[in-house]
């Protein structure tokens, strides 16, 4: 059976009646916005705060009824994807572009719940390209300063031309190689003007949930390990 779907949909019993829920984006957490999507058609009270456009379209095509941030905040739980996640469960994030909002959304929830398959834990962050969303102004100013961080950034482009986040921005794509010291690498990038954040969640997830063809693991964060 798909891992992802395993994963997902464990994760929607973690969300209880009257609960405010952030949605994440991607391939894993659209399992659990369906199961979600099939539990609000059966009576269960939901507010959600969608992490993209694409999570928007899709909360809203099952009817699960939505709320902006602003005025969700504090959230119960938010439920998202990562692209790796280490062993102290920090997080690389922003493969399909959309960090800054989900950093918006983990941020003002009282727990980050993570679903993945096995292939996205690793024991040190890096191997996975470190998207980090930057303003389209001289972007390439902003990647020179980045490579001087010791990265290697390349510009994400779509179909047609640049991509382009839900903020409109653009993504540098950044091989930092095995990140030592991820809580330094996030800092130094977000000090750089031109940065509006990176893909680097650190000390953020509470939960992990690793769907495997035998069923899901859940991995809880150790208290004290926190950045
Ligand atoms: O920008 C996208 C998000 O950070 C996703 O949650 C992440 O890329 C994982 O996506 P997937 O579950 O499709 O591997």
């Amino acid at each position: 059976m798909n891992a992802k779907k395993i994963a997902g949909e464990k994760a929607a019993d973690y969300v209880k009646d009257g609960m405010t829920v952030g949605l994440g984006t991607g391939s894993t957490v659209y399992w659990t916005i369906l199961k979600l999507g099939e539990r609000v058609k059966q009576g269960l009270e939901l507010r959600g705060v969608p992490t993209s456009e694409r999570t928007r379209q899709l909360a809203e095509q099952l009817g699960i009824p939505l709320v902006p941030l602003a005025e969700a905040e504090p959230l119960d739980l938010t439920i998202d994807g990562a692209d790796e996640i280490s062993d102290e469960l920090d997080l690389i994030k922003g493969g399909g572009g959309a960090l800054f909002r989900e950093k918006m959304v983990a941020l003002a929830s009282k727990r980050l719940l993570i679903v993945a398959d096995e292939s996205k834990r690793v024991q040190r962050l890096g191997a996975f390209p470190l998207p980090v969303e930057v303003v389209p102004f001289a972007w390439e100013v902003t990647a020179r300063r980045i490579e001087r961080l010791g990265c290697h950034p390349r510009l994400r482009l779509a179909d047609k031309g640049t991509f382009l986040t839900d903020n409109g921005n653009f993504i540098l794509d950044c091989d930092c190689g095995l990140i030592a010291e991820p809580a330094v690498l996030n800092r130094k990038l977000k000090e750089l003007t031109g940065v509006v954040d990176t893909g680097l969640f650190i000390g953020m997830a509470d939960t992990v949930i690793i769907g495997a063809s035998e069923g899901a693991k859940t991995v809880e964060r150790q208290c004290g390990t926190d950045a």
